[in-house]
């Protein structure tokens, strides 16, 4: 293990006190000061129950106040589907396909996997009983699939409706997690806690590690930061502006790590980010475990999760013998008429289901230490399976999209720590205005980043998916121009994809579409949402125009901040058959992910020239880098152009793109 034989002497000299070192923050968001441990606590309780407040009242609101198609487009219900479809799968599980009653596709909703929901019959309401629960497994435009322990007895032949449950656990969890902090920590962490409050230097060891590397395709930048890290004895920062290979970089680091020899605690705030994770490492053949539901699983880590392995462990067998003789000894009780032997059967039963359980907790605890890598999301790693196990060090992806009370239910567990993530994408929804307003979502990683900056931090480079015209934007504005496109992706454009024709809409790598004079007023919906019917339109007319020319719908994404224009877009994309594998998401939904043709809408039209949350730098930072080889932004120049930043962004597009009015997509 590293050794501290150097320290980073500048920062918070004095126990307890941080060093006020913040830097402001992106526009929409309060700079951030240091806080210590003792500030955190009370500022953070109070806020975990405004923010379960916050999703509590949002499905009662949506299911008592609201009609219920409105309450649909707010989050919390999906009304009047049929059960298709009753399988037994995923390790057990049952799983029932729903389908709307009535038209193809499901209406617009907010529900999304994971999610846990209750079952009623579809003409109830808030107050009517629930036929069961399930988790939300699979969900697609015409159909949703749940995963339930119990499949209900009866009601599934009616229409039935779904309503979302607040998550009552995750919030007990954080609750937990403060009052273990301000016990005062003792465990594994005791050392790392202080460093992470600014009441003690960070440290690394003198000389850079040096390091076979797994993937030979690592860059410079790349094999830097997993030097630091694995010379950092309490933090590093991993900070990995959009495609530039951060979790390329961390499994790096996990398989270094467990070349010598540490135990790895890897984790994420989603479920879709650990799994990730799984898969990358899963070829190299090391010893993992995925904790968690199956349900929450993608099907392809299936294999590797607690579950799954438990199955296979020999006491989990002998478990199955100790269960098989109990249901046979069962059987006997019932019949048995004699006081004398019912006593001795129910003596045996006892003795039995000890010995089941015990078989069935060593299994799982025998799967837990085999493992070189326990990979589970933030919440999830408060289980009862992992309470006695501690870590060598704890390593958190997307760690600028998760809660900081979230990242200390893992950090609690080990000595040391890598966060790697980008502050400027975006951080975790909050729910509560208020919670938002006192810092609920500020994280970690932000945190952090202001407390000691570049002393704890490597940024990565070298990014690989953009055309260098969608990069430099980004680069500038946000990473004061230190990435560079890969010479792989530098030039890159729709043309050379197979099938792919040259026109004047696959051409440019970057179009602006301006609205401006064409009457394409926003609008709100019932939900206070915005959205622009005629951008809609020619966000669709774009699209099909790339499709005529070659591009695959599935290579096609468009992606708006308003969740209402999402809506529209999708309505729209029912009337034309071959839009139907355009992906449509929200910018938020899309993080993380990527598309070669990336239509952006941005909806805000109006004389007032409002922007409304398009000003959050990150959001249209997301937004841009989610394209690889074309990036198209319909907008109307006089409302974005009158905040600076928009206009930057405009700007660049009409120097280093195709200007085009929208009249001529009319
Ligand atoms: N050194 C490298 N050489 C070649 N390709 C690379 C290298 N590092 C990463 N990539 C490729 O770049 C893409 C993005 O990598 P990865 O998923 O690790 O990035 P990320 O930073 O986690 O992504 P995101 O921006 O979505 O957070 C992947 O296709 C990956 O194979």
């Amino acid at each position: 293990m590293a050794q501290p034989v150097s320290t980073l002497g500048q920062h918070g000299k004095g126990k307890g006190k941080a060093k006020a070192v913040s830097k402001g923050g992106s526009k929409g968001k309060p700079v951030l000061e240091p806080v210590t441990l003792e500030q955190f606590i009370s500022q953070m309780q109070p806020l975990i129950d405004l923010e379960k407040e916050a999703e509590i009242a949002a499905s009662l609101d949506t299911l008592s106040t609201l009609k219920p198609e409105v309450a649909q487009k707010r989050g919390s219900l999906l009304l009047n589907l049929k059960c298709t479809d009753v399988q037994t799968g995923l390790l057990g599980k049952t799983l029932l396909e729903l389908q709307p009653n009535r038209g193809d596709i499901l209406p617009p909703h907010r529900l999304t996997p994971h999610d846990v929901v209750i079952i009623k019959l579809n003409k109830g309401d808030s107050n009517s009983p629930s036929l069961g629960q399930g988790t939300v497994y699979r969900i697609k435009d015409n159909s949703l699939v749940l995963a339930v322990d119990d499949p209900p007895e009866d009601g599934l032949d009616s229409p039935l409706r779904l309503e979302k449950l607040a998550n009552e656990v995750t919030y007990r969890r954080l609750k937990d997690t403060l009052i273990e902090l301000s016990k005062g920590v003792k465990g594994p962490a005791a050392d790392l806690v202080p460093v992470l409050f600014g009441g003690k230097p960070p440290s690394f060891v003198k000389k850079p590690v040096t390091f076979t590397p797994f993937n030979k395709d690592l860059d410079s930048s790349q094999k830097a930061a997993v030097s630091k890290a694995l010379g950092s004895s309490n933090v590093m920062l991993l900070h990995g502006p959009p495609g530039t290979g951060k979790t390329t970089a961390v499994v790096e680091l996990i398989l270094q790590e467990v070349k010598r020899g540490a135990k790895i605690l890897a984790c994420a705030a989603s479920n879709i980010a650990v799994d990730n994770l799984v898969e990358r490492l899963a070829c190299y053949k090391v010893k993992l475990v995925r904790m968690g539901h199956p349900a929450r699983l993608l099907p392809q880590v299936l294999d590797s999760s607690l579950d799954a392995q438990v199955m296979r462990a020999d006491n989990s067998s002998l478990a199955n013998d100790v269960r098989k003789e109990m249901k046979v000894l069962n059987n006997k009780l019932l019949k048995a008429k004699d006081r004398r032997i019912r006593g001795d059967i129910r003596r045996e039963l006892r003795s039995l289901g000890k010995e089941e359980r015990q078989r069935q907790q060593q299994a799982v605890a025998d799967v837990i230490k085999d493992s070189a890598i326990v990979l589970t999301t933030l919440t999830g790693a408060l289980t009862r399976q992992l309470r006695d196990t501690t870590f060598d060090i704890v390593i958190i992806d997307e760690a600028a999209q998760a809660l900081e009370i979230a990242c200390w239910i893992a950090l609690l567990k080990g000595r040391r720590c890598v966060l790697a993530g980008d502050h400027l994408q975006l951080s975790p929804t909050v729910l509560s205005p208020e919670a938002e307003k006192k810092g609920y979502g500020r994280t970690l990683f932000e945190r952090l980043t202001a407390l000691y900056g570049d002393d704890i931090t490597s940024m990565l480079t070298v990014q690989y998916r953009m055309h260098e015209l969608i990069m430099q934007w980004s680069s500038h504005e946000l990473y004061n121009d230190k990435i560079q496109a890969h010479s792989s992706v530098a030039g890159h454009s729709l043309c050379d994809l197979d099938g792919v024709k040259q026109t004047s809409a696959t051409e440019p790598t970057l179009i602006l579409v301006d609205t401006d004079g064409c009457d394409m007023e926003e609008k709100k919906d019932e939900a206070d949402s915005s959205m622009n019917e005629g951008e809609a339109r020619v966000a669709a007319a774009h699209a099909k125009r790339l499709i005529e020319a070659g591009v695959s719908p599935g290579d096609i994404g468009i992606i708006t901040p308003y969740s209402a224009q999402v809506g529209l877009l999708r309505e729209l994309r029912l009337e034309d058959k071959n839009l139907t594998d355009v992906e449509i998401s929200t910018v938020d939904g899309f993080q993380g992910r990527e598309k070669e043709a990336i239509i952006i809408s941005m909806v805000r039209s109006n004389d007032k020239h409002e922007v409304g949350f398009l000003n959050d730098n990150r959001r249209m930072n997301v937004a841009v880098t989610r394209a690889r080889r074309q990036c198209c932004i319909v907008c109307n120049i006089e409302t974005v152009g009158k905040d600076e930043f928009l206009k930057r962004l405009v700007d660049h597009f009409e120097a280093n793109g195709e200007y085009l009015s929208a009249m001529e997509y009319a």
